[in-house]
């Protein structure tokens, strides 16, 4: 635990209750006359958000206002807030600026992109040793943290796997540092925690980090490493929901032990990249690998002679049902990246587990 922070903790003012606050906010939040407080995002539900105030953590929905002209506060986002305590109400009445934006954009004729979390100074871009490991999937991702304006660090997760795996990992790793230019590259076990304390020198006390990175490389195993405990049983909160039913949900934004604040919402981890092939290739990998012995290389399995995929089927190494969802999948992904579009809008998310949509355009911030 850094002592200095510690002692800034425990002897300045209230706003210091909100994390990531520092002299610049202070001077844009000194505009602000009258009853008005300021906060940070936690969470964000449907249309009421978590704030993080020097009252504490409050639960506020936006003003007509700002409805009206489309401004919309995202996780991380410091904001002004109308103080009506005393009749149990606070309501978010403007944004601070911004110093970084993360947002996926929909390359679709409107152009608009959407915002997922705002202020992060830091992300690590997370994959792992193994299936995930590939150049060319963190070259989107570095796109996409650069256009946000945060700084971005690599991180290679289950060094502990490398001896195992049959291929070169090495040399892989070796390429990555070649693309990485400067940025950092870590090469880390969230489970062993070898190599963890590399990431100490990038998490500084007061600043914010996000963590990207496909499903399953271990993005929960190392914040809850960085963290020590259990992330879900430390953060959950028992809430109401907009429908005023009870429900648990984990805080969103959180400080580690060390002052380091941490963003991880459901935004972020949807930002999954790859084009359609690749995504289908991970689902259906029997089906990819067989795919290797199709006459034709760019086979579409349908009515191509000396199909190998086919043949699997008919000799039911691979059954029809799961041939089916593979070409229905297929179909889908195609029209999704026909649209260009870039989200899980109107698509089921469970249909959609574990498959990569294509996310075509990465749309550099405002
Ligand atoms: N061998 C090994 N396994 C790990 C390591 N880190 C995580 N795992 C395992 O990988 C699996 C996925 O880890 P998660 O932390 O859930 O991955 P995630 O990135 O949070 O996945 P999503 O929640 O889907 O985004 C779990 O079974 C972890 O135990 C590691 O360093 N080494
Ligand atoms: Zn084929």
């Amino acid at each position: 635990m850094n002592d200095e922070y510690r002692n800034k903790k425990s002897n300045t003012s209230d706003e210091s209750m909100i994390p990531g606050w520092n002299t610049s906010l202070e001077s844009a939040f000194s505009a602000y006359k009258g009853p008005y407080i300021p906060g940070r995002i936690s969470t964000q539900h449907k249309t009421v958000f978590n704030i993080l105030t020097e009252n504490g953590e409050i639960q506020a929905a936006i003003s007509g206002a700002m409805r009206k002209v489309g401004k919309q506060p995202v996780v991380g986002d410091f904001v002004v807030l109308l103080d009506q305590s005393d009749i149990g109400s606070y309501t978010i009445v403007d944004i601070l600026p911004r110093t970084s934006c993360l947002s996926r954009g929909s390359a679709g004729e409107s152009g608009e992109e959407q915002l997922i979390a705002a202020n992060i100074d830091t992300i690590f871009i997370v994959t792992a040793v193994g299936h995930d490991l590939n150049v060319r999937r963190l070259e989107r991702y570095l796109t996409i943290v650069y256009s946000s304006g945060a700084r971005p660090v690599i991180v290679i997760n289950k060094i502990d796997l490398a001896g195992s795996l049959p291929d070169d990992v090495s040399e892989t790793i070796q390429e990555i540092r070649d693309i990485a230019d400067d940025v950092p590259v870590i090469t880390l076990s969230a489970l062993t925690n070898a190599n963890l304390e590399e990431l100490d020198s990038f998490m500084n006390p007061g600043e914010t980090i996000a963590l990207i990175g496909s499903s399953g490389v271990g993005k929960s195993t190392l914040i809850n490493a960085l963290l020590g405990h259990d992330i879900q049983k430390t953060l959950s909160v028992r809430e109401d929901d907009d429908k005023g039913r009870h429900t648990t949900t984990v805080r969103q934004l959180f400080t580690l032990p060390n002052g380091t604040i941490f963003i991880d919402n459901p935004g972020i981890r949807e930002i999954q990249l790859g084009d359609s092939s690749d995504g289908i290739d991970r689902t259906f990998s029997d089906i990819a690998e067989l795919a290797q012995n199709c006459r034709f290389k760019d086979c579409t399995h349908r009515n191509e002679p000396h199909c190998a995929v086919r043949k699997a089927v008919d000799d039911g190494i691979i059954s029809q049902e799961r041939f089916d969802s593979y070409h229905k999948l297929s179909d889908e992904l195609a029209f999704q990246a026909d649209k260009a579009e870039i989200g899980l809008k109107g698509v089921e998310k469970k249909k959609w587990k574990g498959v990569a949509i294509a996310r075509k355009y990465v749309k550099s911030k405002e």
